[in-house]
């Protein structure tokens, strides 16, 4: 690699990677100006400190000519000094998929890039700059996201390294105007169809109009406070969690049922006919032709069908102590039960939906999430099957 004096944006990239290396790193590179950049300093330090490093260059095969330009990009990183580049040709699954053609590229993206970094014992070093949080925290925001999503990415986060994460991104493009490197700029980032680029492109041009500058920097700040409170949440969900957690040899074992609920449930047969929130069979109201006491006998756990119907293996949740915990707390054990029960994603409503088998117990009928069905039985909730939404 030359060794002429840095520019100054080329220094202060170098300067954030320096910050950050402690090992072997794989540059992740795609060609644009913070790849490019970024590839630039894992090299230099690399070089000064004795440190391994490679980088892969992942080909989605999206656009024409991928192939072409992924062989540009190593040969770019040939020139930088670098001896093990490896580009990477990855199968994008055909759109329709939930997270749409975008989520599995950035799917497949990232298995290749954690793996290639796995191989090597090493750090997986990204060009994610201040503007990709600013924006990734608006995205969040306007799509009404909790404060996990808000925390946006963190400098560090296992094997993964950001260490361009508190720069502007424009630093990174005169950083390769300095060094010479002739930078790829993804049609896809400009493309309007897409929120991200339209955030990018207009949404932050007209804070900045309307309100001045720095909102870049404050939408940052608020992912770092954000994420300080999501993981001091999620800390303190994880311990409940298993406090709350009944394993399913238990929770399958009819003698082990709670008796609280068995009495609270025989107090309440008027209302055990109240359709379930959310149900495919139906909304909010009661229904009024339902057998009261077959309900009554159903979630005080006599009711064989009820038995049939659980899942096997299946953990169930106690209600009491979740019901005196904080909402904060309580819906992350709910999202992660859920999840960890086969839904597939849980929208808002449908944690709500089931918190209220909790806080606002009147007998309702199981709940249907993404992929299943939950009911309270006995004071516990449980997975009683297979959900049709
Ligand atoms: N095709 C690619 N090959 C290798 N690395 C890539 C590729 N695309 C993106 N990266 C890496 O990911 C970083 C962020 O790029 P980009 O914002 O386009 O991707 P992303 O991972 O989808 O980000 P986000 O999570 O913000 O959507 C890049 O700076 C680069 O390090």
């Amino acid at each position: 690699m030359a060794r002429k004096a840095l520019g100054p944006a080329t220094l202060e990239i170098v300067q954030a990677v320096r910050g950050h290396a402690t090992g072997a790193m794989v540059a992740a590179v795609s060609g644009g100006a913070d790849s490019l950049a970024l590839a630039h300093a894992v090299a230099h330090v690399g070089a000064e400190r004795d440190l391994p490093y490679a980088a892969v260059t992942v080909d989605h095969g999206l656009q024409d000519g991928s192939a072409e330009r992924a062989a540009t990009v190593a040969e770019q990183l040939r020139a930088m000094g670098y001896s093990d580049v490896v580009i990477e040709r990855v199968e994008v699954a055909p759109a329709g998929r939930p997270a749409g053609p975008e989520g599995d590229a950035r799917a497949a993206r990232y298995a290749v890039l954690d793996a290639a970094a796995a191989a090597r014992g090493a750090d997986l070093v990204l060009g994610h700059t201040l503007d990709d949080q600013a924006e990734t925290v608006l995205l969040g925001l306007l799509r009404g996201s909790g404060s996990r999503s808000l925390a946006g990415m963190a400098v560090r986060s296992g094997r993964r390294l950001r260490p361009l994460l508190w720069l502007r991104r424009d630093r990174t493009r005169t950083a390769c105007a300095e060094l010479g490197l002739q930078v790829w700029d993804d049609p896809h980032n400009s493309d309007p169809r897409f929120t991200r680029s339209r955030i990018r492109a207009r949404l932050l041009p007209l804070l900045a109009d309307e309100l001045g500058p720095g909102i870049p920097e404050a939408l940052a700040r608020t992912a770092d406070l954000a994420r300080a409170d999501a993981d001091l949440l999620d800390r303190l969900a994880g311990d409940l969690y298993a406090r709350v957690l009944i394993p399913s040899e238990v929770a399958n074992s009819p003698q082990d049922r709670d008796p609280r609920a068995t009495e609270r449930s025989a107090e309440l047969p008027g209302v055990l006919g109240s359709s379930g929130v959310l149900g495919s069979s139906g909304g909010l109201g009661s229904s009024k032709d339902r057998d009261s006491s077959a309900d009554a006998g159903r979630i005080a756990g006599a009711d064989p069908d009820a038995d049939a119907a659980r899942r096997p293996g299946q953990p169930a949740l106690s209600c009491a102590p979740l019901a005196d915990a904080d909402a904060a707390l309580r819906t992350r054990v709910i999202k992660r039960w859920l999840t960890d029960g086969g839904a597939a994603e849980v929208p808002y409503a449908h944690v709500r939906a089931v918190e209220a088998l909790i806080t606002d117990w009147h007998g309702q009928q199981e709940v249907q999430v993404r992929g299943i069905a939950v009911r309270r039985i006995a004071g516990e909730l449980r997975v009683v099957g297979k959900s049709g939404l």
